[in-house]
């Protein structure tokens, strides 16, 4: 039974789901770094929401973890290289808190406006400082969206019923869903310029980190208002202290902060600053959705190897997850074959698809051959982390379908490009499920993969077989099944073995050293 670890507060219901399914399930939440190492060996997904930090460390110590789960939608907690490198795959939950996300900085930027925070105190304090508190209206203003995703676009949509005209700046979005969404595309200078209200919705990564520097807030209008509800690190928190001492800003709502959990900060303390604890997702709703989305696919993976919503990985419905699976096994087996009888640099994998398998979901049928090949040279691959690697290494992919009627009725065939020479194999399945090599380098064979296995290349002429014969009879090991192939009479001529025990390497430099054989090498499945 697979077994997860939830170490961030959670709904119960992830707890019920896992159970449910047949997962076993330890809730621990808030568990320091260290003690997270010290028990994350255990288990094969781990299940989380911002609090836990998915560094390389954790990986490091996680022998056993297949799956890491965010409850939620930003994964910056969670070092994607290197669970990739480690073959985990990271899914998270896209839509589960997105309309809470939205509404969250609506209510922030309408706090903002009113600087309800602080008059809240004030009027608490018995003060009644009336026209200390004057306002701006929303109706009629431009706000300015920083990235028009999900939540951004959901943002767009509230706003444009409060009456304000919205404008974006999202790289990613095409004029056909801006004009969807009612919104105006403008570069990021234009935003600035423009917005009366600036409110983030991208991700933090590398080009957005410090978006929101001196020199953006030097290029946006006075008295702007800024709205960041979706990561601390966007914005430059130093800066903006300036920018809204200098009066140029004239008031911010931060849900998120570049230190989390934010005890202390440069915009704490101040009236014109409104701040929650990283609450945008804080709803009972959207806790509930991303608690069960996330059991659900996790529990999903583990069990069936249905995919969704995975960062380092093609999608598999799981409805497809059972469909593909012998399929991914003769991927997986005919890139091992390639990865064990290549001994030179790989240069460049064609990976192709006739008959029946071409109209599947090839994505994940591409990794599994990729990691088959790999394989050999690491131990550390698998599905999630072989196109990494491949890419790494330098070696190119290339994936083909065919629309024509081959001799079979699915067929996936193989081709490594080394800097010696191009091999290719090709397999189907027998019975629906059961995966067979059907040709080697253009030469036709049949036989199954299995365990202990030989493969010679030897020239076609009498006498190898009687040969090979006497020598495993010598050495007694038994011939479980054997298989030849041909380009012609006489011509280039392959044999695969099945054997029922290992063969020694004296055994195997024998054969190589027999009169007819090029090259003899154990091939394991
Ligand atoms: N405060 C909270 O509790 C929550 C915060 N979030 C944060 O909100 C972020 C956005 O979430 P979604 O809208 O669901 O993500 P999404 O992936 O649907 O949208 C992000 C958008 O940002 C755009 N983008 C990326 N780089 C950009 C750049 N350099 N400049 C402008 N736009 C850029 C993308 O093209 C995309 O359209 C998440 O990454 C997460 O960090 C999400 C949920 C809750
Ligand atoms: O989903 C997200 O990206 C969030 O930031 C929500 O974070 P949380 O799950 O509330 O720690």
């Amino acid at each position: 039974m697979p077994k997860v670890l939830i170490s961030d507060k959670i709904s119960n219901r992830a707890v019920e789901i896992f159970q449910e399914r047949g997962v076993e399930v330890d809730y621990k939440p808030g568990l320091s770094p260290d003690e997270l190492k010290a028990i994350i060996g255990d288990y094969d997904g781990l299940a989380i929401r911002s609090a836990t930090k998915v560094t390389p460390e954790v990986l490091d110590h996680a022998g056993n973890l297949k799956v890491v789960g965010r409850a939620g939608i930003g994964v910056d907690n969670v070092d994607q290289h290197a669970a990739t490198a480690k073959g985990v795959v990271v899914m998270n939950t896209p839509f589960g808190n997105s309309i809470t996300t939205a509404e969250h900085a609506i209510s922030m930027m309408m706090a903002c406006a009113r600087q309800i925070p602080a008059a809240n105190a004030s009027t608490h304090a018995g003060k009644w400082e009336k026209s200390k508190f004057m306002g701006v209206e929303l109706y009629g203003k431009v706000l300015g969206l920083l990235g028009a995703g999900n939540i951004g676009s959901i943002v767009a949509d509230r706003a444009q019923g409060l009456k304000m005209r919205v404008i974006a700046f999202d790289p990613f979005m095409s004029p056909e869903r801006a004009e969807e969404m009612g919104v105006e595309r403008v570069d990021l200078d234009t935003l600035f310029a423009r917005a009366d209200f600036i409110t983030i919705h991208t991700p933090l990564t590398d080009q957005t980190r410090n978006l929101l520097n001196a020199s953006a807030f030097d290029k946006m209008k006075q008295g702007v208002r800024i709205v960041n509800c979706a990561r601390g690190g966007i914005i430059d928190e130093a800066a903006l202290r300036d920018a809204l001492d200098a009066g140029k800003v004239a008031g911010a709502a931060l849900d998120v902060f570049a230190q989390e959990p934010a005890k202390e900060n440069v915009l704490f303390g101040r009236d014109d600053v409104v701040a929650t604890p990283h609450l945008g997702a804080s709803t009972e709703e959207a806790q509930e959705n991303v608690a069960i989305q996330v059991a659900e696919q996790m529990a999903d993976f583990l069990l069936t190897g249905a995919v969704t919503n995975a960062l380092n990985m093609p999608s598999v419905s799981a409805e497809d997850a059972p469909r593909l699976k012998p399929y991914m096994k003769l991927a997986e087996q005919l890139g091992s074959f390639a990865g064990q009888v290549t001994e030179t640099g790989i240069r460049r994998l064609v990976i192709e698809f006739e008959g029946h398998v071409a109209k599947l979901n090839t994505k994940p049928l591409v990794q599994a051959a990729i990691a088959g090949v790999l394989k050999p040279f690491s131990d550390a691959v698998n599905m999630v982390s072989a196109p990494v690697i491949a890419r790494e290494r330098g070696i190119e992919i290339s994936e083909v379908k065919h629309d024509r009627p081959g001799d079979y009725q699915t067929l996936i065939k193989l081709t490594v490009e080394s800097e010696r020479f191009t091999r290719s194999v090709s397999g189907t399945l027998f019975g629906g499920d059961k995966p067979r090599i059907v040709d080697i380098k253009g030469i036709q064979v049949e036989a199954p993969f299995s365990d202990n296995m030989l493969y010679i290349t030897n020239q076609d002429k009498p006498g190898l077989i009687g040969h090979l014969g006497t020598l495993f009879s010598t050495h007694g090991v038994n011939i479980a099944s054997f298989h030849l192939g041909r380009t012609e009479a006489g011509g280039d001529a392959i044999a695969l073995v099945e054997l029922d025990s290992e063969m020694s390497d004296d055994v195997l430099a024998e054969i190589s050293a027999l009169p007819l054989v090029t090259q003899a090498k154990r091939v394991n499945f």
